[in-house]
């Protein structure tokens, strides 16, 4: 948090707000957004697909109007790809990689892929950059009763693809081990 705070402080200073002009100079707060959206897609299993031809992809053969599901989740946590800390929250691992979410880049997929992609991608990267900036900028945060950041519990809450909508959310019920 502390780079972060230093990243917009160094960028807006503090006798204003954090505007939208503003965030593409944060560039800590782009690798923060990554990382996030990397280990917690929003729709971990994007949207379902049915596939329109028989085909054989590497292998293994997918029949005409097989019900295809895409494992974002799994994909941004391989750890060929992200390393042996692919579960560590660790935005520094995109200082190299320009990412963008058009579909091309398949090694992290928050938005999914291909044509029905989520054709709100730069609204939602402005809103989620807009909130976490102006709450860092405005505020310092800690958990409360000394606990410890590695005693907060981050696992997430499995929920059926067809029930509410198919999104990750925190297991609240297991917030904090203590
Ligand atoms: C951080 C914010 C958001 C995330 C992570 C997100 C993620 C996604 C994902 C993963 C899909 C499925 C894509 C696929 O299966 O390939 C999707 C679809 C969709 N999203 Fe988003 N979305 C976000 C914000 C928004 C916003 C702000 C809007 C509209 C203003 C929006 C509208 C849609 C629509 C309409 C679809 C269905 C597209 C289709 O089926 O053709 N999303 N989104």
């Amino acid at each position: 948090m502390k780079t972060l705070q230093d990243d917009i402080q160094n960028e807006v200073g503090n006798k204003r707000m954090v505007e939208e002009k503003d965030l593409e100079k944060l560039s800590y707060l782009d690798m923060v957004v990554h990382e996030t959206l990397r280990l917690y897609p929003v729709a971990p299993l994007l949207l379902p697909r049915e596939c329109r031809e028989s085909i054989t992809i590497d292998g293994y053969f997918i029949m005409e109007k097989t019900r295809v599901i895409v494992n974002a989740w799994a994909i941004e946590r391989d750890s060929s790809v992200w390393s042996e800390n692919y579960e560590e929250f660790h935005p520094e691992r995109f200082i190299d990689m320009k990412m963008n979410y058009e579909g091309h880049k398949f090694k992290s997929i928050p938005f999914g892929s291909g044509r029905r992609r989520c054709p709100g991608i730069e609204m939602g990267l402005i809103t989620i950059k807009m909130v976490i900036a102006q709450l860092v900028h405005c505020f310092n945060w800690e958990l409360p009763c000394n606990i410890s950041p590695s005693n907060l519990n981050m696992e997430e809450k499995f929920r059926s693809l067809y029930s509410k909508g198919s999104t990750l959310a925190r297991n609240t019920e297991l917030s904090l081990d203590m």
